[in-house]
């Protein structure tokens, strides 16, 4: 297995090795004119001092936001800028160590606290996905790789802030939901939650139009907290086209995960989005999920049964179950959801 930003970093490369060439699709390429200014943003602030007034009509914005985007951009959140400026480039750093100091953090299986590596699942891939990444189980327990110096003690601050976040808007999402405040957080035992940290490496690629970052996929946690180093790739599909979304600075890109999705029985939808790569500059993005304890077995919440569709739309599944059949089934979409849909 060969790092992708080795494959990058070859003198004279100026066009994609075959086994990272995809054959691309029309259909899938075509990016929506519209300007992403509709793309809702989500004041972090009102919700924690806002006044009750405030706080209610930002609940009603959240829920609005969820149900036709699944996903919103979050300003005024309280983590420090310097702290995610530091992220990054202590990313940037991991992924600068030699392939022999990475080898030490592969890991081989879906449960493993710590691995990187390079694409997605290179065991059962035929085409490479232009991607290394470094994922890790940040929560109940904390793992973190020993280098760079400096890096774990950084995460685990950056880890336990965005924790507060997380936990703090799945609060207004029950709320949203009309379910008391703590409901989520008390049903998906939030206390032992996983929450795993993704660090994706995209380097410069000779022909973008050909090579992908991360195929179109959902993610599997409850909710997800994007940032990144600024520069654009990160696409969302919305109403049938790919929206791309540029970051305000400072802020998180926030998405509704399929734990969410099955929670909400469907009323609020994971959102489908994926990561293209550019020709010049090298892209990172940070993603913390905020997942259900692993042993929960998610169901459709019975209120929201009752009170709006007739009928559960999802088998109940425990995480960990999730987790390992999304693995040996591979990203696709949101086929691993598919399968538990009644
Ligand atoms: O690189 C990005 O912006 C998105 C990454 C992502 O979707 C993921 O790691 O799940
Ligand atoms: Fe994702």
């Amino acid at each position: 297995m060969t790092y992708i930003k080795k494959v990058a970093e070859l003198p004279g490369l100026t066009s994609v090795p075959s086994c990272y060439a995809f054959t691309p699709s029309p259909n899938d390429q075509a990016v929506s004119e519209d300007p992403e200014d509709s793309i809702p943003i989500i004041d972090f602030s009102l919700l924690t001092s806002g006044t009750p007034d405030q706080r209610s009509q930002l609940i009603q914005e959240l829920g609005q936001a969820c149900q036709d985007w699944g996903f919103f951009k979050l300003i005024n959140h309280g983590v420090p800028e310097s702290l995610m400026e530091a992220m990054i480039e202590g990313i940037r750093g991991f992924f600068n160590l030699t392939d022999k100091e990475k080898r030490e953090f592969e890991g081989k299986n879906v449960l493993d606290p710590i691995s990187c590596g390079t694409s997605v699942n290179t065991s059962m891939e035929k085409v490479f996905y232009w991607r290394d990444y470094l994922k890790v189980f940040v929560h109940p327990e904390f793992h973190f790789p020993n280098k760079p110096a400096g890096f774990s003690e950084l995460s685990s601050e950056y880890c336990e802030r965005t924790r507060g976040v997380a936990r703090e808007l799945l609060k207004a999402i029950s709320e949203s939901l009309e379910l008391e405040p703590f409901y989520i957080e008390k049903v998906m035992n939030l206390d032992k939650g996983l929450q795993m940290l993704y660090a994706n490496f995209y380097p410069p690629c000779p022909q973008p139009e050909l090579a992908m970052g991360l195929p179109p996929h959902s993610d599997h946690g409850l909710l997800s907290l994007v940032t990144h180093n600024g520069i654009g790739g990160f696409q969302l599909k919305h109403n049938g086209m790919w929206v791309n979304v540029n970051a305000i600075p400072n802020s998180f890109l926030v998405n509704i995960a399929d734990q969410l999705e099955i929670l909400s029985n469907g009323k609020y939808k994971s959102i489908l989005h994926r990561a293209v790569v550019n020709k010049k500059i090298t892209r990172i993005s940070l993603v913390m999920t905020n997942g259900p304890s692993l042993n929960k077995i998610v169901n459709p919440a019975p209120e929201l049964v009752k009170n709006g569709v007739d009928q559960p739309a999802y088998h109940g599944i425990t995480y960990k179950e999730y987790l390992q059949c999304r693995q040996s089934s591979g990203l696709d979409g949101k086929g691993n959801l598919d399968r538990i849909r009644i």
